[in-house]
């Protein structure tokens, strides 16, 4: 796929086109071959079950990289616990202080939060969320994921290794089908304000899969993260290429690990090299999206993560919570202004 910028118009004509594969926006996407071999036009049952299953999630997303390493699951994981908070520890937290346990307790807008992992050979959401020992479930009602707490539920397929170093070596189809069922089997309770999915770098099989099963099911869009390095900025690049090529609309760009701040003095120092490319907020401009913010590099960021914390609950004052507090607004209301200006 060409690195450049493709043109905003240049987006899929539908697998069930005519032209699907054939038409000149068809270039150069993944799904290219698939669409023009015509097995896209077959019905595939599993579309409409998705689509159905789907209709108890009001907001869904993917959060996408270009490489790995960059901090996708680290995001995926604290938006989803920011997403699950409630508004009085969201506005202390904005003042920067930690809210009161009578605040946590608070029973008020209880936003419903998932997270589902379908980085199969990676998966390191369940030690994001200090839920290592879980296992999924069955019931009658479908597969139950594990709880971090009441509303926020995670599914990986962590959760279903014997062993969690065990190495996860499928072939497309193999990891097609589990993602077919994730979709489909899971039974996230009455209803799911977001659901946060959290993707393998690059785009591959799972990319492909998800797509083609959610394009369907209203797919609010995508999240990219990049660092601000240009190696990373160039891959993000291709990401946002896939999204155009797919139609999936981009949510926005968020840079990671941009500058570390002191813990003790709290100056901020650029450790990387400065981006020739103008790193994530350019990246987001010449391919007209939003950029939705800059977190820093933050030692107690990944001491909060190894122990399956918030840090908006744990570090509210940092530059880092009040990086991600704003980040999390935006999301919400790109993805609130996304849904009422659907155009697929
Ligand atoms: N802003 C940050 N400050 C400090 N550490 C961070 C930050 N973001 C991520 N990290 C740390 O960087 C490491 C890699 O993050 P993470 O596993 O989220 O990356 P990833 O992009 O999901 O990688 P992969 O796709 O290979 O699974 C983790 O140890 C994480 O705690």
């Amino acid at each position: 796929m060409s690195d450049a910028p493709v043109d905003a118009n240049s987006t899929c004509v539908g697998p069930k086109s005519e032209q699907a594969g054939k038409a000149s926006s068809c270039e150069g996407c993944p799904s290219q071959l698939l669409c023009a071999s015509g097995e896209g036009r077959k019905e595939d049952p599993a579309v409409n079950q998705i689509k159905d299953a789907m209709r108890i999630v009001k907001h869904k997303f993917l959060v996408l990289s270009g490489k790995g390493g960059v901090g996708k699951s680290t995001f995926s994981s604290q938006l989803a616990l920011a997403l699950s908070l409630n508004d009085k520890i969201i506005s202390k937290a904005r003042q920067g202080q930690a809210a009161m346990d009578e605040d946590e307790d608070e029973d008020m807008n209880v936003t419903q939060v998932g997270v589902l992992d379908i980085d199969l050979c990676g998966p390191s959401i369940p030690r994001m969320f200090g839920l290592e020992s879980q296992q999924l479930h069955q019931s009658n009602l479908g597969w139950s994921p594990a709880y971090y707490k009441d509303n926020l539920a995670v599914v990986s397929i962590g959760f279903m290794l014997p062993n969690a170093d065990d190495p996860v070596i499928w072939r497309g189809p193999k990891k097609n089908g589990l993602i077919k069922q994730f979709l489909r089997d899971v039974y996230w309770g009455d209803s799911l304000d977001y659901l946060v999915i959290d993707t393998p770098p690059g785009t591959s099989d799972e990319h492909i899969t998800v797509v083609q099963y959610l394009r369907e099911a209203d797919l609010d869009g995508a999240i990219v993260i990049t660092t601000p390095q240009d190696v990373s900025c160039a891959d993000v690049r291709r990401e946002l290429s896939f999204c155009k090529k797919v139609n999936i609309p981009v949510i926005g760009v968020v840079e990671n690990m941009s500058g570390f701040v002191c813990p003790n003095c709290k100056n901020e120092t650029k450790i990387f090299k400065p981006s020739k490319s103008g790193g994530g907020e350019k990246l987001a401009e010449q391919f007209g999206v939003p950029f939705l913010g800059r977190i820093p590099l933050d030692p107690r960021v990944m001491n909060a993560c190894e122990n399956g914390k918030s840090i908006i609950e744990e570090m509210p004052d940092s530059p880092a919570s009040q990086a991600l507090l704003e980040i999390v607004q935006k999301v919400k209301n790109q993805t609130n202004h996304l849904h009422q200006n659907k155009t697929f």
